[in-house]
């Protein structure tokens, strides 16, 4: 084993996409057809040249690698250990084509299941592991990319996630016995890292980083000696390169001195979510010999760094360790890449900013800080300009008279008296196809080739025939499809008081696709309506009725940065007085039912137990805000999504909405019972299709769908409506995927009879 020392800093990770959405527009392509694997590689090479010369240009000195990937980290994880599922591999094609139709899926094999990376926006693909998955250490990309940074002078780190993290976030693949985890392969797979290490020393890496995540949120005592025993026999391994085990997200806990108790030579603590292990490191006792890496700059967040607070948090662990090395809290991979791409943010805002190039000069100044002292460091930004605080939302968010709606039964007599609808009344989740045609028109009024009036009569001409088409198909509850939003989060973002939009602050949120978060900086409130002219419009051109979309406050602050000046729980309380007062707003324009989308709502529960209490008692409130300005007689929804809900059905019930639509197709309806059983007794959309899949279901397995859940439910609280929005998919499906449903409705309403 070598002795290099690790260096003064580092990041855990960084942003793959390229500071103009590079690779985005490289794997599109190749997807495509337009450009050939040579080129992608060409372009990858590039884009991971670029990064690990900006580390080094702006004075990292510990740069990682293996941090590049062309769709996703735990599927190059799943690769590296050979962990590629035999309905892949009989597609029978060339490495990089079955990696993405594991990513991607093709027309007959479905994808490997996308699922959210701890409480981040990134979405990663769940491996399928099984009691006979044959492990083999395939460690060409690490050792490949490795040998790319030599030639260009520098020594870097590959990063891998760890084995225990790969086995926790894994699924047991399908033929699995009954009570199989894939973490029962934890041995097996420990083997195979422990050839991956040999590999990777032989190609003269000095340190490599392992990934343990998972380890930061409640993990059982079997867990955490198991993990012990993974990094004993992983730092046993004779020839290997020093092991940092990197933690982030929240407090390692009981797993800190567990992985303290084995050789490896490092260990990553969030300083930013789980400061608590600080104090737990202090306990340890002295740790002769070992590298602490500090995590101290929010890998989450773009706030800058108050860097002489940073450092004196630091300091505190240099009594500790004989090493001690700066680095972000997580991967960078969560925040856009370049500050200097926003010339045209408010300068008081800009000056209190940092993406991830900008954090990565956080850290390069922060380990020379700690080694030279922190005299040279910069005082922090002074207090937030007055302007931002807004007397008026504060002081209505304390007088809101928390006037209770009536209670459902007879909110939903008085609901059904003005709507009047059949038994399994149909409608859709509020998105209808985002056509090229609709991005380039938004392309074009930012460009100025359109002017504000053009743009809103290509909206009006698209929300017509959305509702033509909707009318023609003979659904019950009409939406106006929503053309007009670029993101159903970015576009309250840019109406909102209190926030800021970025022009290419973009942050991957899984493969290709990238969102722009907004920032909150600011107090919130509404200049302005923001749906009502849309929905309006819609409404003016139908008798049917047009369901009001809005976002609601716990989604739009999960998928926007948000102020730490001030609890979470504040913040959701102004979106929600904002939203609330569109709710009133569309009311007073005739629209009798309003959806308030909550996807986000399982996302922010906290990793840990002891925080989710809480985090459930805010959450609900805000929704409950945003919601309780209307009259009974208007019909509430709220839609959820893209989680497993099991652990926040309570709250689900708590939100107190009349209608709740919740994906379920995929899991046969089976959240009815478990709404049911957690006491929900309100009308209730399961839905009755994937529209994550361009397949058009058949209309008997829509049928099917359908009489599973009136069995589930009683059918005068059921609806009938697609798993989610139907924006990522082409009209044609769309189409014949809706005139199904419709059909499907009908024939089980004449089944009740
Ligand atoms: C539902 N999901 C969402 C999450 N987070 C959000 N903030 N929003 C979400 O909807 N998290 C969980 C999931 C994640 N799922 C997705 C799904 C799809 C995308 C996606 O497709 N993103 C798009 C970008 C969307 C967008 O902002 N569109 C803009 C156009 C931006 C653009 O690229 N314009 C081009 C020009 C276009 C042209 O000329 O035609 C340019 O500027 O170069 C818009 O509609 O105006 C993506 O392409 O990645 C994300 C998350
Ligand atoms: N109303 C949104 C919800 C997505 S979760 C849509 O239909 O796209
Ligand atoms: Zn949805």
């Amino acid at each position: 084993m070598t002795t290099t020392p690790f260096g003064l800093s580092t990041v855990l990770g960084y942003p793959r996409i390229g500071p103009d959405r590079e690779l985005k527009r490289a794997l599109e392509s190749y997807w495509a057809g337009r450009i050939d694997a040579t080129a992608l590689h060409r372009i990858g090479a590039e884009l991971r040249a670029a990064v690990w010369r900006d580390l080094r240009h702006i004075g990292v000195d510990a740069i990682p690698s293996n941090t590049f990937s062309y769709y996703d980290h735990m599927l190059d994880a799943a690769v590296a250990v050979d962990a590629v599922p035999d309905r892949f591999r009989r597609l029978g094609l060339d490495e990089l084509d079955t990696y993405f139709a594991m990513a991607r899926g093709t027309a007959g094999e479905p994808a490997l299941e996308l699922t959210k990376w701890f409480g981040t926006n990134y979405h990663y693909l769940v491996p399928e592991i099984g009691p006979d998955t044959v492990f083999v250490a395939r460690p060409g990309k690490p050792v490949a990319e490795f040998a790319e940074s030599r030639a260009l002078g520098m020594t870097t780190r590959p990063v891998l996630v760890g084995p225990a993290t790969f086995l926790l976030l894994a699924k047991a693949a399908s033929g699995a016995p009954e009570g199989f985890r894939p973490f029962d392969r934890l041995d097996d797979l420990v083997t195979v890292y422990a050839e991956l290490l040999a590999e990777l020393a032989d190609a003269g890496v000095a340190w490599v980083q392992l990934d343990e995540p998972a380890f930061t949120t409640d993990r059982t005592g079997a867990e955490i000696d198991a993990l012990r025993g993974a990094y004993a026999r992983l730092g046993a391994v004779r020839q290997r390169p020093r092991l940092f085990v990197a933690s982030y997200f929240g407090e390692l806990g009981d797993a800190l001195p567990a992985l303290l108790a084995t050789p490896v030579e490092a260990v990553g603590i969030d300083l930013v979510a789980g400061p608590g292990d600080v104090n737990r490191l202090a306990g340890c006792g002295p740790i002769p010999g070992r590298t602490i890496v500090a995590g101290i700059v929010d890998g989450h967040n773009i706030w800058r760094t108050d860097l002489r607070a940073a450092a004196a948090r630091a300091a505190v662990l240099t009594g500790v360790a004989d090493d001690v090395v700066v680095s972000t809290s997580c991967s960078l991979l969560h925040v856009p890449v370049d500050l200097d791409a926003e010339p045209d943010l408010d300068p008081d805002l800009r000056a209190r900013l940092a993406f991830a190039r900008q954090k990565a000069g956080e850290v390069a100044q922060l380990g020379r800080a700690l080694r030279d002292g922190v005299a040279v460091l910069p005082e922090p930004p002074g207090a937030a300009p007055a302007a931002w605080r807004d007397e008026r939302v504060r002081s209505r968010l304390a007088e809101l008279p928390v006037r209770r709606r009536e209670a459902y039964p007879q909110r939903a007599r008085a609901q059904q008296d003005r709507l009047g609808l059949p038994p399994l009344p149909t409608t859709t989740i509020g998105s209808f196809p985002q056509t090229d045609q609709l991005r380039r028109a938004r392309a074009e009024l930012r460009a100025g080739t359109l002017d504000a009036d053009g743009y809103a009569e290509r909206m009006r001409t698209e929300i017509a025939d959305v509702v033509a088409l909707q009318e023609r198909l003979g659904l019950d509850v009409l939406v106006h499809g929503e053309p007009e939003r670029n993101d159903m989060v970015q576009y309250f973002g840019e109406q909102l008081a209190g926030f800021a939009a970025t022009a290419s602050g973009w942050v991957q949120s899984y493969g290709s696709r990238c969102v722009r978060p907004p920032i909150i900086y600011g107090d919130v409130s509404r200049p302005a309506p923001m749906t009502v002219g849309w929905a309006g419009y819609a409404q003016s051109l139908t008798t049917r009725p047009v369901k009001g979309m809005l976002t609601g406050p716990v989604t739009i602050l999960a998928w926007s940065f948000v102020r730490t000046d001030q609890p979470l729980a504040d913040t959701a309380n102004q979106v929600a007085l904002a939203l609330r007062d569109e709710t009133v707003d569309l009311e007073a324009a005739g629209i009798q039912i309003i959806q308030v989308d909550e996807p986000a709502l399982r996302e922010l529960l906290p990793l840990r137990r002891a925080g989710q209490r809480a985090y459930l008692d805010w959450a609900v409130t805000a929704f409950r805000i945003a919601t309780g300005g209307v009259a009974d007689g208007t019909q509430i929804h709220t839609h959820l999504c893209y989680s497993e809900f099991g652990e926040v059905l309570p709250a689900i019930d708590a939100l107190d909405a009349d209608v709740t639509s919740i994906e379920a197709s995929r899991s046969k309806m089976e959240i009815l019972a478990d709404l049911r059983a957690a006491g929900y007794g309100r009308g209730v959309g399961p839905g009755v299709y994937d529209i994550h899949s361009p397949r058009v279901p058949a209309q008997h397995e829509i049928t099917e769908a359908l009489r599973l859940a009136v069995a589930a439910v009683p059918a005068d609280r059921l609806w009938v409506n697609p798993d989610c929005g139907l924006k990522t998919r082409g009209y044609p499906e769309v189409e014949r995927a809706l005139a199904g449903l419709v059909a499907a409705a009908a024939e089980v309403r004449a089944e009740l009879r």
